[in-house]
């Protein structure tokens, strides 16, 4: 008789368990990046804020991960501490930049509540609520990136040689339930504007509710750690960190390539979200909560359909393919809703298409062409290089908003924002050829299936 006690990651039910735990951190960090999209309007009407000052708040979340390297370092850190420390850490940090950007839309902040005079001391062009909700954005943004990342090292975890790669589609598709949710839970609990506050602090509490499942992982951890008999301590690399590991991947062109594809295309994609549900009601005459729904197709189908791509690229390979094909898309449907009045719903489903193919591609693509060694740093310094695009976008479409709509109206002609993210998909589709071309000079294998290197 087998006297030895199964580890908790040999049992499949636990292995599910945990994906589902940490699944929902997941999903709660995407709710609340994407729970303002559908209430930009309320926030105008409530707040006074400029299309500019929208996408100031859409963009504060990449202020840490870009210009303090923050998904670079939350990677470091993660090696060092392990997973759970800096998973609780990251995941509070999260919680906290949530709640105050509820306390800063809050009515009692608003008649004056503890840090509006501080906040009103400085830089009169921005309101004392867009500069607390400004703040709350950046501690949610520090925390949500490299919570991302200690998602991924659980999963490599609790799923290594397991369904790996299944656990990591799966991941991605916990990410757009999210967004899913928040599309058509924010407006209908805003309702017209009658309870704003309402949907902010119900994505706020959101996300603390993720820092409660999360201290939950942190148990389970623990006792796979004791059971394994190792620290997570051990985890740490042996290798240093070192500069030199960032402009050595710089100086790898394929990995440069993947790089400018990642931040273009994600730069036309997540900052589009931003303003999809703004767009579509001025465009089609929706209402918020229709508009919402309508962009919700979105995730919707990229759930689905994201994982039955790592799927099919596992086993047939092609990613430089999938993923010119993915930008050419995502250009062609830029094209189409800036320039015509084509019904929306196809092309959006198209663009969950694109929007599966990319990323299904692209981020398995990096085992290709980077060292095993170098695989953390190169994720970390890709996620902050697609975070100067995910900060910049925001404002760049805010602003072209702005100045194509004099006066902030209620209907906003969106022509011309539109076809800036077509010229960022058309960046996107250039570097994703370069990349087949760099591929097919070096050999990296790229198009090969994910299981011949
Ligand atoms: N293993 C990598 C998965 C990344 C998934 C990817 N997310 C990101 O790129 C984030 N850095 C940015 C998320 C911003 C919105 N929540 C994705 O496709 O979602």
């Amino acid at each position: 008789m087998n006297t030895l006690k199964k580890a908790l990651n040999e049992s499949a039910a636990m292995r599910w368990g945990v994906l589902l735990l940490v699944g929902f951190v997941l999903s709660v960090n995407y709710y609340f990046y994407d729970a303002f999209s559908t209430l930009k309007d309320l926030l105008r009407a409530e707040f006074d804020f400029t299309n500019k000052d929208y996408g100031l708040f859409v963009s504060f979340y990449s202020v840490p991960n870009t210009f303090l390297l923050m998904a670079v370092i939350g990677g470091v850190i993660l090696d060092k501490l392990g997973i759970r420390r800096t998973g609780f850490m990251f995941v509070f940090f999260m919680a906290i930049g949530a709640v105050l950007t509820a306390y800063g839309a809050s009515d009692y902040y608003g008649a004056g509540g503890i840090g509006y005079s501080f906040m009103s001391s400085f830089m009169p062009n921005y309101s004392p609520e867009l500069k607390m909700m400004l703040l709350g954005r950046f501690f949610f943004g520090l925390g949500a990136e490299t919570s991302i990342v200690v998602i991924s090292k659980i999963l490599v975890k609790w799923f290594k040689g397991k369904n790996l790669a299944l656990a990591f589609g799966l991941k991605v598709g916990f990410g757009r339930l999210g967004t899913f949710a928040a599309l058509n839970i924010s407006p209908a609990v805003a309702d017209k504007g009658a309870n704003l506050t309402g949907a902010i602090w119900l994505a706020a509490i959101l996300v603390c509710t993720g820092l409660l499942a999360f201290i939950v992982y942190m148990l389970l951890d623990a006792k796979l750690d004791k059971q394994l008999e190792k620290d997570s301590n051990e985890t740490v690399t042996s290798k240093p960190f070192s500069f030199r590991d960032i402009t050595g991947l710089l100086g790898n062109r394929a990995y440069l390539y993947i790089a400018l594809l990642c931040v273009t295309f994600y730069s036309a994609v997540f900052p589009f979200l931003a303003y999809a549900p703004d767009f579509f009601a001025d465009k089609f005459s929706l209402t918020s909560v229709e508009s919402g729904k309508l962009t919700s197709l979105l995730p919707l189908g990229t759930m689905f359909f994201t994982p039955l791509f790592g799927w099919l690229i596992d086993r047939k390979g092609k990613s430089a393919t999938a993923m010119i094909f993915g930008a050419s898309t995502l250009l062609a449907v830029h094209l189409v809703f800036a320039l015509t009045y084509f019904p929306p719903q196809a092309p959006i489903i198209l663009l969950g298409i694109a929007f599966s193919l990319v990323p299904a591609a692209m981020w398995p693509s990096m085992v290709k062409l980077v060292d095993d060694s170098q695989i953390g740093t190169a994720y970390g310094l890709m996620y902050s290089i697609q975070n100067l695009g995910l900060w910049g976008f925001p404002i760049i479409a805010g602003s072209i908003l702005d100045a194509t709509n004099p006066g902030n109206p209620e209907v906003s002609d969106y022509t011309a924002t539109i076809l800036m993210f077509a010229a960022v998909s058309l960046l996107g589709l250039i570097f994703a050829l370069l990349l087949k071309f760099e591929d097919k000079k070096k050999g990296f294998g790229v198009e090969l299936p994910l299981n011949k290197k």
